[in-house]
């Protein structure tokens, strides 16, 4: 697996570009770091790449995963992930509904019911599979999140500031875990965020926009 960005930026359609163009490959199981000042373009880059550009964006160079040009594809086409500050979990689905939410619909009964059991445990919420969401801790429902996110099984994730609502130490257990498991699955990750000690974390490429 693999994403490239060939000559990437984004501009308000008759406006400027936000940043100049980027060119990186992200390899499997790599995260690469994007960071830079508020407002330079970073959450609107990963738009473009998920294909949730707002109407009045454009979108110049372009967009490869796994060799296949993205442009032509709507987002749920793109088999791209997301994962957000919040780490939002489905609030009227069960903890176990919510892993289960993005495993194939081939994937039935107690196929389905052991994928989610054997995630949960990677994610040590043994026992959660009838939790309410709104019942866990905020480290809980991170690695939840990343869990759900991972068995979609996406060709490649996206990071948007994932790890800003934590404190300090949770923070850092928070990262090992999805860094490691990121790097297990093989997924190619492009991290947005403001934090050095996540970047370092991250152990991959460095781009300032
Ligand atoms: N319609 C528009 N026309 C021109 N510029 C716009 C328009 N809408 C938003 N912008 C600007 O585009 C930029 C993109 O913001 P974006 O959220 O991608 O930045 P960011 O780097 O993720 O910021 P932050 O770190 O604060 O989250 C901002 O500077 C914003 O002011």
């Amino acid at each position: 697996m693999s994403l490239d960005l060939i000559g990437v930026t984004v501009r308000p359609k008759g406006g400027a570009v936000l940043f100049p163009p980027l060119t990186l490959r992200i390899a499997a199981g790599e995260v690469t770091t994007v960071m830079g000042p508020s407002g330079v373009g970073k959450s609107t880059l990963l738009d473009a790449i998920g294909g949730h550009l707002a109407h009045g964006w454009a979108l110049q160079g372009e967009i490869r995963l796994n060799g296949r040009d993205l442009r032509p594809l709507p987002p749920e086409a793109r088999r791209i992930g997301v994962l957000f500050q919040d780490a939002m979990l489905f609030p009227h689905l069960s903890v176990g509904a919510n892993l289960a939410f993005g495993l194939a619909p081939g994937i039935r009964g107690e196929a389905r019911r052991a994928a989610v059991e054997h995630a949960l445990a990677q994610a040590g919420l043994e026992g959660f599979a009838n939790r309410d969401p709104a019942t866990l801790s905020g480290g809980q429902r991170a690695r939840a999140a990343l869990m759900r996110a991972i068995l979609a099984r996406p060709q490649a994730l996206l990071l948007d500031e994932p790890f800003s609502r934590l404190d300090a130490g949770l923070r850092g257990e928070i990262r090992a875990f999805t860094f490691d498991h990121l790097r297990a699955a093989g997924i190619p990750a492009l991290l947005v965020t403001h934090d050095a000690g996540d970047a370092q974390a991250a152990g991959g490429a460095l781009v300032s926009l």
